[in-house]
């Protein structure tokens, strides 16, 4: 079984117009085939990486009393503290044996789209005394942002448009940063047990930084079960729903899943850039063949979203 490719992006941060093409024909392989990839060179520097993951493991070591002062069920736009087992991502399978802290672009409450009920734009929710560290994650997230607009950059030129096509996508658009804590699955777990239960993401473009333990599965273009396992300086790229939408199915949104058989605890941190919300997807012109129509109708991030987080509430 062939291994998720390692794609270096560092041609996207220099004039390197030989590199680009190399890129973007590599990078095309890999979303035909699977839609998962490790992403090397893309600007972020592993001192910012390791930082996030040490931030991560200090938030979840806080008491339970301290973590729930910012308990996402007190926001309006699902920011703070993801309980244990709050979310099930596979319809039928448990709910997910995972705690997260979630945050994301910070807007007050009389922002137009806030007040409009955008899903996914608001303020986020901070542990009380812990500015430094809170500098911090806000530091990881601005650097994510950056780094999916390299990686989206690269992603319109593997399909033969303009570098900027995605950026009325990005603009001002929904980027989540979630991090999170798996436990290591009871010996005696259940064959239905899952730390995140099979599921797509639901924007653009997810960039996943995880730590040395392992436990990300993606369902290959086989539609098998294979190991995503950690990489030392690299992060896990996947596409999201809005991929297919665009390439017409050319690209997919793969299916992935974590269990943790580990024995000890995993951190990981996704990285959501699911869009502006009131952009509306249409199919790129190149992506559509001769004799071919468009397979998907036109969906705006806002209507997306809405229904994605309406359907995976566990409770
Ligand atoms: O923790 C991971 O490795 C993946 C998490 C994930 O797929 C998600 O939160 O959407
Ligand atoms: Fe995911």
């Amino acid at each position: 079984m062939a291994n998720l490719p390692v794609i270096d992006f560092a041609p996207m941060l220099s004039d390197d117009p030989k590199g680009r093409s190399r890129l973007a024909s590599e990078l095309r392989a890999a979303c035909i085939a699977n839609g998962f990839f490790y992403a090397t060179g893309t600007g972020v520097s592993p001192e910012a990486a390791a930082d996030a993951i040490a931030a991560a493991k200090e938030f979840f070591t806080l008491p339970e009393a301290v973590k729930l002062t910012i308990s996402q069920a007190r926001s309006p736009h699902g920011r703070g503290y993801e309980s244990m087992s709050n979310q099930r991502l596979e319809p039928g399978a448990e709910a997910d044996l995972k705690e997260g802290f979630i945050m994301g672009v910070d807007l007050p409450a009389d922002d137009p789209r806030v007040v409009a009920g955008w899903p996914q734009y608001g303020w986020n929710l901070w542990p009380e005394g812990m500015d430094a560290w809170r500098a911090r994650v806000e530091a990881y997230h601005a650097a994510m942002i950056e780094c999916a607009g390299v990686v989206m950059r690269a992603l319109a030129l593997s399909l033969d448009v303009e570098e900027t096509y995605f950026d009325d996508f990005r603009r001002e658009g929904v980027a989540t940063l979630r991090m999170l804590h798996y436990p290591p699955q009871p010996k005696d777990a259940s064959a239905a047990a899952r730390g995140a239960g099979a599921h797509s993401d639901w924007g653009g473009v997810t960039i996943l930084l995880q730590d040395e333990v392992g436990g990300l599965q993606v369902k290959n273009g086989e539609d098998d079960w294979i190991d995503a396992p950690p990489i030392p300086g690299t992060f896990v790229v996947n596409l999201a729903d809005f991929m297919p939408r665009w390439t017409n199915g050319l690209y997919r949104s793969t299916v992935h899943r974590v269990i943790n058989r580990s024995g000890r605890e995993r951190y990981s941190l996704p990285f959501f850039f699911d869009g502006r919300g009131d952009y509306v997807s249409e199919t790129i012109p190149t992506c559509i063949r001769p004799g071919e129509t468009p397979r998907f109708a036109p969906l705006s991030v806002n209507q997306h979203l809405a229904e994605m987080y309406a359907a995976t509430r566990a409770a």
